[in-house]
């Protein structure tokens, strides 16, 4: 498992109530529970266990484990490579309390505090010789490692690693990049690394000469905590360089609009700014582009003649689209045959990411997109049976069992309702949103499942906001299934606070109002 998928997992474990507090009292008496297997395994008698910790949760692990290892009776040192008062993780800090709570000592605990790199040098355990049998287990760094090591943590590896004791590393080897299991400078070389919930993608590709043995240890996060959409996943946005210049955050174009809608891509191209787009430009009938232009100064419209988009406006929008990073198809737009010439075009020459949604969804033949994987597609459960009714038929699929509501286990068995759902949307290559009670978000084998969101968003115009949302993310580089994800949980949580502030009388763009403050987890 990638170590960003981890810490979102981590963090959504909390929209479903179970504390990262909880989490890392499991990991810490798991990782005591092994502890004690690999002493009882490899020495017959009591020995002394040195676990070094660092700031963050690693090191909280690391206490925790402390104290399930004394009550099984061993001698427990903890050498601290951080000050008490700076301790990061807020979880690590109250298990430490705990620690210093329990003096004075009736157990066999010493603390002994390295400030500094003469404190690591002097330790008893560089000069390890004065013991024979210990195991030190290695709680300094785990997914929140940065950069270079520290030139303190870097000496205690080092000490770590020449001290003739059994080293357990807790999640990764302190120094290895869990991502790519590459070391710059210095890692811990354990015998065995206990790995909580998923085994880390570096631990992996880095082999069994640099991690040791490895032990994957079940803390109890549930399957859905991985699966259900929460504010973890806000995690994914992409930081903004503080010296980035306009445009450099995403610039989107949206084709749609005509005499009969203009309030659609005028929704869509809101939300797109909402959440962070540089610019929007809205490609629009003129028939519609007035109407867009008095709207909202915060749009670059481009008026396109007549009242319907049409095959004739192909060359203007394509040169358009080379100015921007993503392209959504679709918002009022209507249905007309010179419409669906256009879209058809557009589907076949964009090759920048693309969003299909609302009428270019009933416009647009899948043959044209099926290979290409920079797409979203946005259908609620019908546009979506229509939408791949050939697929439904060939799989031989009975439609009346493509559910998405709240109702009963539908969900419970990811082998039967996603898997038929995922056999369909396997068509494409790109992503797709299927829009319902719950959301489902899918593109390959991958899938997630949206809860956010209420019957307040029943009113026009929601379905814009998360369109726009969706092609605003793809402009500022999230991938497809990444982009669809986020959009569609940010679009019901803006949703949700709208609903909680005015009931049932919000409108989609109250909705919008309160999108770059989800974005950035305010509410
Ligand atoms: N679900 C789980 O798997 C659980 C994992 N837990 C453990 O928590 C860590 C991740 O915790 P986090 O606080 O995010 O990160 P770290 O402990 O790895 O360290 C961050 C800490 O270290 C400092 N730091 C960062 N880089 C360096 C460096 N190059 N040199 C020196 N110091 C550095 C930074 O300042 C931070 O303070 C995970 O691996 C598990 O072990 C939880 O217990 C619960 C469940
Ligand atoms: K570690």
């Amino acid at each position: 498992m990638d170590p960003i998928d981890m810490m979102i997992t981590d963090i959504n474990c909390e929209c479903l109530g179970l504390s990262r507090l909880c989490l890392m009292e499991s990991a810490g008496k798991s990782l005591a529970e092994e502890v004690g297997k690999i002493a009882v395994y490899t020495f017959s008698k009591p020995v002394k266990i040195a676990i070094f910790t660092g700031s963050g949760g690693n090191g909280g692990d690391g206490f925790v484990a402390a104290r399930y290892l004394l009550n099984r009776g061993y001698d427990v040192d903890i050498y601290m490579l951080t000050d008490k008062d700076n301790i990061h993780s807020d979880n690590a800090k109250t298990n430490f309390e705990i620690i210093t709570n329990m003096e004075p000592r009736l157990s066999h605990l010493t603390v002994h505090y390295l400030d500094t790199i003469e404190d690591v040098n002097n330790c008893d355990i560089a000069q390890s010789e004065s013991f024979s049998e210990f195991i030190i287990v290695d709680a300094i760094l785990g997914t929140g490692i940065k950069g270079e090591l520290r030139p303190k943590v870097k000496r205690a590896v080092e000490v770590i690693n020449k001290s003739n004791g059994l080293t357990v590393s807790v999640d990764v080897p302190s120094g290895m990049d869990p991502l790519t299991g590459e070391v710059s400078d210095v890692a811990v070389e354990p015998h065995y690394t206990i790995s909580f919930h998923r085994v880390k993608t570096g631990i992996h590709l880095a082999g069994e000469d640099k991690v040791g043995g490895i032990v994957t240890c079940d803390i109890g996060i549930p399957i859905e905590a991985e699966y259900f959409m929460g504010y973890g996943d806000l995690l994914r946005l992409k930081n903004r360089p503080s010296k980035s210049h306009k445009g450099n955050n995403g610039k989107v174009l949206i084709v749609g609009g005509s005499k009969d809608y203009s309030g659609a891509p005028t929704i869509a191209g809101l939300s797109a700014i909402s959440s962070g787009a540089d610019l929007v430009y809205v490609a629009a009938p003129e028939s519609a582009s007035l109407a867009i232009k008095s709207t909202s100064p915060d749009l670059i419209v481009r008026s396109l003649e007549g009242d319907y988009l049409t095959s004739q406006h192909a060359e203007e929008i394509l040169e358009l689209v080379e100015e921007v990073d993503a392209v959504l198809l679709g918002p009022g737009a209507s249905l007309n045959d010179e419409t669906a010439k256009l879209f058809n075009i557009l589907a076949t020459k964009i090759k920048k990411p693309l969003v299909i949604d609302a009428d270019a969804l009933k416009l647009v033949d899948i043959n044209l997109i099926k290979n290409n994987e920079n797409v979203i597609l946005t259908p609620h459960l019908f546009e979506f049976k229509t939408f791949f009714a050939d697929k439904i038929k060939e799989l031989a699929i009975d439609e009346s069992k493509l559910k998405l509501s709240l109702a009963g286990t539908e969900f419970s068995s990811i082998d039967e309702n996603i898997s038929m759902f995922q056999q369909i949307t396997k068509a494409i290559k790109g992503t797709v949103i299927i829009k319902g009670e719950y959301d489902l978000i899918l593109s390959g084998n991958k899938f997630k499942i949206n809860k956010t969101g209420n019957p307040g968003m029943t009113v026009g115009g929601t379905g814009d906001a998360l369109s726009g949302l969706a092609t605003s993310l793809l402009s500022q580089g999230l991938d497809t299934f990444n982009a669809a994800a986020l959009a569609i949980y940010i679009n019901g949580r803006a949703g949700d606070v709208a609903m909680n502030k005015q009931g049932y009388g919000f409108s989609a763009t109250d909705l919008i109002g309160y999108i770059g403050a989800i974005m950035v987890n305010r509410w």
